[in-house]
């Protein structure tokens, strides 16, 4: 891990978390001057595997998903690691392939393995001891004093707020570094977050989902350390997308699209290609002098 989420934190806040669903859209919130990435459950499933996000994919894929991203960019990453993928032996394997990774943070979640996304109806979850015990073969898993540990908590929608309140005091308890309150409704609730936990706190601002798009502004207000909008950038490739797709069979040709398109240019400037290239072109000037 080159910058840890603590870091960026202390920095900036509120935080904005971005997510970046390949290394190439990671590079490219970097380039835009983000300090913080995102990895999204639901990303990995959607965009690499064509799957919803009920907890089908495993720790190899989200890992590999993971590698791709700190390996093209230094920015901290915060990867969510559903309900860390099995019983405390694989919470722990979770969390050393994460830090092996380059991953500054996870995020672990109270729901049952048979997971749903946070802002759909009908989600379970694990009672508050077992969600502890989960919290507590993170942390004890956890090498690298700089990874962050996050729980959430699903339990709003299921239990109600003193419970998921309760459940966050106990994960911070067993050692959790940050706090994300899944599918808050309102602002007091994340106030009411915010003062029962002296530790960060997250707001999901997830579009189409039931937590209102508060701005930063107005979370910062109420205490709220972390802006996250997970899956912002991959909704408008994938409408980009669509657009392309469709115009390409109905029209016949795709000049009336390429305003929309980032040019060969930009792409080569957001990969550093002419580096690459002028690099590629030195070593074969030294090749051919030694000849
Ligand atoms: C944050 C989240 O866990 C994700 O996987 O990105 C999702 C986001 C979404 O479905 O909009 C969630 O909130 O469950
Ligand atoms: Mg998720």
């Amino acid at each position: 891990m080159k910058h840890s989420l603590f870091q960026a934190l202390k920095n900036t806040r509120p935080l904005p978390i971005v997510g970046a669903i390949n290394a190439y859209s990671a590079m490219q919130a970097g380039q835009a001057g983000h300090q913080a990435l995102y990895l999204s459950g639901a990303g990995v499933a959607n965009a690499s595997f064509g799957l919803p996000d009920l907890g089908i994919t495993s720790l190899g894929e989200v890992l590999e998903d993971a590698r791709r991203i700190t390996g093209a960019c230094d920015l901290p990453l915060l990867v969510d690691v559903d309900t860390g993928f099995g019983g405390a032996f694989n919470i722990a394997r979770t969390v050393r392939e994460m830090e092996r990774a380059g991953v500054a943070a996870i995020h672990i979640e109270d729901q049952v393995a048979q997971k749903r996304c946070g802002h759909r109806p009908n989600k379970a979850i694990v009672s508050q001891a077992e969600m502890v015990d989960r919290i507590k073969a993170a942390v004890d898993a956890r090498s690298d004093s700089r990874f962050a540990i996050m729980a959430r908590t699903d339990a709003l929608a299921v239990e109600g707020m003193a419970s998921a309140v309760a459940r966050a005091q106990a994960c911070v308890e067993a050692g959790a570094d940050m706090i994300f309150p899944e599918a808050m409704e309102s602002l007091e609730q994340y106030r009411l977050f915010c003062d029962a936990v002296k530790v960060p706190v997250l707001a999901n601002i997830t579009e189409f989902g039931k937590t209102p798009l508060f701005s930063q502004r107005e979370l910062k207000a109420v205490g709220v350390a972390m802006v996250l909008y997970p899956l912002s950038a991959f909704r408008a490739m994938s409408r980009a997308a669509e657009t392309v797709y469709r115009h390409i069979l109905s029209e016949g040709e795709q000049s009336g699209l390429l305003e929309q398109m980032q040019t060969r240019e930009q792409l080569y400037q957001t990969l550093d290609y002419h580096c690459y290239e002028a690099k590629l072109d030195a070593l074969f000037a030294q090749g051919g002098k030694d000849e």
